[in-house]
């Protein structure tokens, strides 16, 4: 069933604004539902307008002023995107009733991301990044600990209990027969999955005062779909792991997570934005970028990543022809964890510890990444160096306050080689075998997209390596060459001297 028409309705009659004469829906084989030039349109174009009051956060429903900001916050509903979850869950609880509820029913209830996938389908992507940022564990751990507590009526076994059970419950807004239909765990991971995929970073009224000049669209969105401003602020909600961090006092408060309707139907490919994101004081718009020609599909950005967050984040991946006439993700990275570079090593338990803890401490990172420029990542050549280190030069490097600088010399070229050899090895199949894998036209739709991950990740490394043993090859002649003209230069001189 077709849910645009309905979903437009409600998006006009909620003061929505959308230029019909420009933009339209349609569904997009590869990528589902888009949106569509109508005509060409000149860059600086409003698509179309959103009023502030039709975002669906924390701060535009009710469900937090009901409970209580104390209780609110009390129960962390404030961090991460648990509150935004519990208010999507209760907003659609309301029905026909709740303003969001054309917009609702438009939303996404299966995904094809990997926080849905069996164990037998997420072995697959064994070696990527990805399974260990699906953050499963700690989202139920946030349902079962926070958002059931609040939401559930206990059953108190005294009158102590009793009393706080009737503190915490509130069947006056949760009443019991509306929690195994809409407050259940499955629930919880499908409206996860439309923040992580769908959301915005919206800032509040007061901060865009100051920055208007002409009345036009001035400042542009992180979000999950645009993460144009700086990483810290962008990071903080659509990083996978912010929405469980609730032990860690890091943790940012979400209020600016906001679900936008209109503007989370609009799809992304790598470098293929035309299209983006500007708030206003009143509301948000979509602008156009540059000039689409009719017929041409509107594109956000969702930030140009590489194929493993696609996939975890949003279910898909980008395939593109990449220089070398391969199909992949010009975007796509490895990440390499400094354990890797320990246990090539072999250092000593103890130092390791120490020398890693001070890395981390002067601002280093314990994943460094590597790209498809095929460039030996500088901080792993620090690293490398900073484990390498003498007694007496560690000491000095502490002293001076620097981590070392990342020279590479054949020494530490040989460690990388090592590295990016073990890096390689944690993926169970080759890429020949994976390239064979991806020609079978009767793969499962999950299959085909951790072979890809799992093939565009490998040719970094394998090019990267390829590279080294070239240089590694040249210094060798380099060197061999300087030898002879060495022995020769002896030759001849030891001739010299015998004459
Ligand atoms: C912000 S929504 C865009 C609207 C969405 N297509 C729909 O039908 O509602 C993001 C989702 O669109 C799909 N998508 C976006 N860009 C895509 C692309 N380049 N290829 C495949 N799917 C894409 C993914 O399923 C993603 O989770």
């Amino acid at each position: 069933m077709d849910v645009v028409p309905k979903l437009l309705e409600w998006f006009h009659s909620s003061g929505g604004h959308l230029d019909q004469s420009s933009v339209g829906f349609s569904v997009f084989p590869d990528c589902g539902r888009g949106a569509v030039a109508l005509k060409d349109i000149p860059e600086g174009h409003v698509l179309f307008r959103i009023p502030r009051g039709i975002l669906l956060s924390t701060e535009t429903s009710t469900l937090p002023g009901l409970i209580g900001l104390d209780r609110w916050r009390d129960a962390k509903m404030h961090m991460g995107w648990v509150g935004l979850i519990l208010c999507m869950m209760w907003e659609t609880a309301q029905g026909s009733t709740s303003k969001w509820s054309g917009y609702l029913d438009s939303l996404p209830k299966t995904f094809d991301t990997p926080m849905f996938w069996s164990d037998v389908e997420l072995a697959e992507l064994k070696g990527t990044s990805v399974v260990d940022k699906l953050g499963k564990a700690d989202a139920e751990q946030d349902f079962t600990e926070k958002l059931l507590p609040l939401v559930q009526v206990s059953t108190p076994t005294n009158a102590d209990a009793m009393n706080s059970a009737r503190r915490q419950s509130r069947p006056d807004i949760f009443p019991s027969e509306t929690i195994p239909i809409y407050y259940t765990l499955e629930i919880y991971h499908v409206m996860g999955s439309r923040i992580l995929s769908r959301s915005f970073d919206v800032e509040k009224d007061e901060s865009e005062e100051d920055t208007e000049t002409d009345g036009a669209a001035n400042t542009s969105l992180g979000s999950a779909m645009d993460v144009d401003l700086p990483q810290e602020e962008t990071e903080s909600v659509h990083d996978g792991d912010s929405q469980h961090a609730d032990e860690d006092e890091e943790e940012e408060e979400s209020s600016g997570v906001s679900m936008v309707p209109l503007a989370d139907m609009l799809n992304a490919r790598y470098g293929s934005e035309n299209a983006k994101l500007f708030y206003e004081k009143e509301d948000l718009r979509m602008v156009s970028t540059k000039l689409i020609k009719s017929g041409e599909q509107i594109w956000n950005t969702y930030g140009d990543l590489p194929n493993a967050e696609l996939l975890r984040r949003y279910g898909h991946v980008d395939m593109l022809p990449l220089p070398n006439g391969e199909l992949g993700n010009p975007g796509d990275v490895v990440e390499i964890t400094a354990d890797l570079a320990v246990a090539v090593l072999q250092t000593d338990e103890a130092m390791t510890k120490e020398r890693i803890d001070w890395w981390l401490e002067q601002g280093g990172d314990d994943v460094v990444v590597l790209e498809s420029d095929l460039e030996i990542p500088l901080a792993l050549v620090s690293l490398i160096r900073l484990l390498r280190l003498t007694s007496d030069e560690w000491e000095k490097t502490v002293a001076k306050d620097k981590v070392p600088k990342p020279k590479l010399d054949n020494e530490v070229l040989d460690v990388v080689r090592a590295v990016l050899e073990r890096r390689l090895n944690e993926y169970p199949s080759t890429l020949n075998d994976d390239i064979q894998l991806l020609g079978d036209e009767t793969l499962s739709l999950t299959k085909r997209l951790a072979l890809v991950v799992r093939t565009g990740e490998k040719r970094i490394l394998q090019n990267t390596l390829q590279k080294i043993k070239i240089q590694q090859l040249d210094a060798k002649k380099g060197d061999g060459n300087r030898k002879r003209k060495a022995d020769e230069e002896v030759g001849r001189t030891s001739k010299t001297r015998r004459r």
